[in-house]
């Protein structure tokens, strides 16, 4: 109870020492005084006593002197033991009680500590006196056993006055005032802990007579006809035989017991759980996707979904599983050690801290430690180098405290490194629960809890971290969730990537709404496409009277419930007749999907189109045969109503559209998804209209159901501006420079910290404190087998609106090679024939004798130059002519 009672010691009481190097000298000497004091008193002999002294009982005093501290410890003993009698032996070891805690600096000793000692040694003295206690008068307590103190204060004041028992309870309240101030213990506490001691010994005593009356009655025979115990209900029981945890104090919300440090090791991946009754994921999915396009109401089929009907999604086993073997399993001992050494290190600095758990996650180890009470944790999270040099880390990081915790956590990067691998998360309940509309796989924390953000909620997430740190991995495992998840008419991508390498494995993706842009000139462009297809979602949302995306991929299936309901009630209402023998009637029902079937087909043809005009060759158009089909399937399809006109498809009608309208409203429109690799190399071409773009998409994209992923390797505050950081809230900061990095990506320090290579700190959606955690790990050779899966099922098909707008498709007449246009050609031939002729090239020559602007006339030199023709340019000097012109 006393470890207890020091433990919950209110910070009131438990001030704590101020740090100085004057306490451990004090304390030293309170315990060596302690110590000479005790011997002197337990060595007292009056006959030591010189004759001077008034307590001289002799004029032969000892000549050699029996006090263990000579005639000063005599004299010094005798004079306290003639004051206070046997309670001044109180003295010495409130004295030592103090010395420790000087040494200890973890309790202030004052002028009230020293108050409370002499306040207990007095009415100790008392009592005795009143008592009778020890109360005998020789030569070594003249007074008796309460010296002068007791014999005044007990004897002859108290006792008098209030009589034996009543001067002891004064006596007793005084000592308590006494003991509280000289120990720092709040009375409510004392009180607090006197009263769970009690209420646990008497529980300890009620489940022991329960335990011992089941015995017995179990020794009963069980035709006992009238059992006299009443028996308990299990709940009941087992409330009573719970395992006595750590008690709180609700008065004071205090813990007498911490819970026993824990080491947990997360490190290990799951492993793949081969479970065969489960259908696997992508059947699922598949099936959902199948009963969409399946209800879809006549006629509102995009051509990509006819196009991909039989879209089958990856499936998981094009991933692998790392090898196990490779993985060491932890060796609690070393971690022990290490948790040791932090302690030590900071004992060193006089933190005092106590062990607390130590859990291993796949990167890095949190080493977490309860400081004692009255220590700021700010203090541990200052000696974080002397942490790093005592353990020999490269890098540490201290959570002070940890999020929902008592402890501070001390994160340690793991010698040997655990990879998460992707199929780990995909495989993971969370992911495939349905619960995320736009699942995407990130990484585990170091609980080996798995982390799947869900996109559609983000709405759009910022990736940043130096080179090599890890974020090209993260785009990867964030592009294959998505492929494994969705087709290409739920999804598709557009993908600017100025760095060019990056994204070149995802070219042929069928999910690509626009080719891969390197071009960083061009990005904007998309990025324009993106905000008009997203003011075209919106019209179409206001068209159809739903608010946002879910709503609008949703409604036609909330209308046909709907019908169904209405149709069911209308039955219900209705008096059954009997049916005419008739012939049935014309035209017969026919099914949504069957009457599908030829709406379908149209869009297939309008999707074959769309390729043709991407792969440049004959507009389908101007071929005969695809021209004669698009003829007949202009003729009226027979549509299935009855003879009162109504409909009788087992999908609704298509909705009434104006003759003007020139878009057919589809049934779903896919997610998009925006990835730009590298933002820096956008703003350097035009940042005031990138950084428009990309808030106007990130403002209002997200009821569009499109959202942006932006990565950065170059977290500056010119590439991170205040206004895509205000848009994109959820962040991935992985390993930065400094903490200035990570101060522009996550608005806090912390990043710096982390060791690379898929360490990460990832703020979620809302989420106020980031979460430490290791990215999941995606191979080049498992990115290839998802997309050559993907490619084999069909080729993209790009929007050609946006081929216009980025200009990178051929489906724009005017553009020749290289992005020349054929009336730049037909200037480039005056060019090369003004070259022919003046066996020279430059601007002004182009200018005076072709009378073009300098404009047009540089950008005939540059065309030159980059086919090689001329050379290029040194100041004034014509170029040089690098061809036989006769030859071209
Ligand atoms: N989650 C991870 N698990 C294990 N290793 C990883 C992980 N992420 C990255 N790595 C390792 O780090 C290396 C660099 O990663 P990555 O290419 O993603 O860095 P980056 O930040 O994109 O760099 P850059 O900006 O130069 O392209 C990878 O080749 C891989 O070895």
């Amino acid at each position: 109870m006393a470890a207890e009672l020091a433990k919950s010691r209110p910070a009131r009481a438990r001030v704590q020492e101020k740090e100085s190097p004057w306490n451990d000298a004090v304390g030293i000497a309170m315990l060596v005084l302690a110590a000479m004091y005790l011997l002197a008193l337990v060595s007292y002999d009056p006959m030591d006593l010189p004759t001077w002294f008034w307590l001289s009982v002799t004029d032969q005093p000892n000549l050699v002197v029996k006090n263990f501290v000579g005639r000063f410890g005599a004299m010094g003993a005798g004079a306290s033991l003639y004051l206070a009698g046997m309670a001044i032996y109180l003295l010495p070891f409130s004295m030592t009680w103090f010395g420790v805690c000087k040494l200890a600096s973890n309790v202030k000793v004052t002028g009230r500590s020293w108050l409370g000692v002499a306040l207990m040694v007095i009415t100790t003295a008392a009592i005795f006196e009143v008592q009778d206690i020890l109360n005998q008068r020789d030569n070594i307590t003249p007074l008796g056993g309460g010296g002068g103190f007791g014999y005044l204060i007990g004897g002859s004041i108290l006792a008098n006055l209030l009589g034996k028992v009543g001067s002891t309870v004064v006596l007793a309240g005084i000592y308590a005032v006494g003991f509280f101030l000289a120990s720092g213990i709040h009375p409510l506490q004392a009180i607090q802990a006197i009263r769970v001691e009690i209420t646990r010994a008497w529980e300890t005593y009620q489940i022991r007579r329960e335990i011992a009356a089941r015995e017995a009655e179990m020794g009963d025979a069980p035709s006992s006809a009238t059992p006299t115990r009443r028996k308990k209900a299990p709940a009941e029981i087992k409330a009573e035989t719970a395992p006595v945890g750590p008690l709180v104090t609700p008065e004071l919300g205090l813990t007498f017991e911490p819970p026993k440090p824990k080491i947990i090791d997360s490190s290990a991946s799951r492993g793949h759980t081969e479970t065969t009754d489960k259908p696997r994921l992508s059947d699922v999915w598949e099936k959902k996707r199948a009963q969409k396009l399946e209800q879809a109401p006549h006629g509102t089929l995009g051509n990509l979904a006819v196009r991909f009907k039989d879209y089958k999604l990856p499936e998981l086993d094009l991933l692998s599983w790392p090898d196990e073997s490779l993985h060491k399993p932890t060796d609690p001992r070393e971690l022990i050690a290490i948790q040791d050494t932090i302690i030590k290190a900071l004992a060193s600095f006089n933190v005092k801290v106590e062990a607390g758990d130590i859990t291993r996650g796949p990167a890095i180890t949190r080493y977490e430690v309860r400081p004692v009470d009255g220590l700021r944790v700010a203090r541990i999270a200052a000696l974080d180098d002397d942490i790093a040099r005592a353990t020999c880390a490269e890098r540490i990081n201290i959570l002070a405290p940890i999020p929902g915790k008592d402890t501070v956590g001390i994160e340690l990067a793991n010698r040997d490194k655990v990879i998460v691998p992707i199929r780990e998360l995909l495989e993971d309940e969370v992911f495939s629960n349905g619960k995320a509309r736009l699942p995407i796989a990130l990484g585990k924390d170091v609980y080996g809890k798995t982390i799947i953000g869900d996109l559609a909620a983000m709405p759009h997430l910022l990736v940043a971290g130096a080179t090599g740190s890890g974020k090209s991995v993260c785009i990867n495992g964030i592009i294959t969730s998505l492929l494994c998840r969705f087709a290409p008419d739920e999804l598709r991508f557009i993908m600017i990537d100025p760095k060019v390498v990056e994204m070149q494995n995802y070219a042929n993706l069928p999910h690509l709404a626009v080719p891969v842009v390197t071009d960083p000139k061009k990005a904007l462009l998309a990025l324009r496409w993106v905000v008009r297809e997203m003011e075209s979602r919106y019209q179409m949302f206001a068209q159809e009277g739903c608010r946002n995306f879910e709503t609008f991929n949703n409604r036609n299936r909330k209308r046909a419930a709907a019908n169904e309901a209405k149709k069911a009630a209308a039955a219900a209402m209705a008096v059954p007749e009997p049916a005419p023998e008739a012939p049935p009637a014309k035209p017969v029902k026919t099914s949504a999907g069957t009457d599908d079937v030829r709406v379908s087909a149209a869009f297939a043809k309008a999707a074959a189109a769309a390729d043709h005009l991407v792969d440049g060759t004959t507009p389908p158009w101007e071929d005969p045969e695809v021209a004669a089909e698009l003829e007949a399937d202009t003729a009226p399809v027979e549509l299935p109503v009855d003879h009162n006109g109504e409909w009788i498809g087992d999908s609704l009608p298509p909705p009434p559209r104006a003759r003007s309208q020139e878009f057919i409203i589809p049934d779903t429109l896919p997610y998009i998804v925006v990835i730009i690799d590298e933002l820096a190399d956008l703003m350097q071409t035009a940042p005031a209209d990138i950084e428009v773009a990309i808030a106007r998409i990130t403002q209002m994209a997200r009821a569009a159901g499109i959202h942006l992923i932006v990565a950065t390797q170059t977290p500056r505050a010119d590439v991170l501006t205040g206004v895509i950081k205000a848009n994109i809230p959820t962040r991935i900061a992985f390993q930065v420079s400094s903490a200035l990095d990570s101060r522009v990506i996550l608005d806090r320090k912390g990043a710096e910290n982390l060791v690379g290579k898929g360490d990460m700190l990832y703020v979620p959606p809302g989420g106020a404190q980031p979460i430490r955690s290791q990215g999941a790990l995606v191979t080049d050779d498992e990115i290839h087998a998802v997309v050559e899966r993907c490619v084999a099922q069909g080729k993209p098909i790009f929007d050609v609106k946006v081929d216009d707008e980025t200009g990178e498709m051929g489906g724009d007449d005017d553009d020749g090679e290289g992005g020349v246009s054929s009336e730049e050609e037909e200037t480039l031939e005056k060019c090369l024939e003004v070259i022919r002729q003046e066996k020279k090239a430059s601007t002004s020559l182009f200018q005076r004798r072709l009378k073009l602007g300098y404009g047009r006339a540089a950008r005939m030199m540059d065309i030159l130059e980059d086919r090689g023709i001329i050379g290029p340019g040194e100041g004034a000097k014509p170029r040089e002519i690098l061809v036989d012109m006769d030859m071209i």
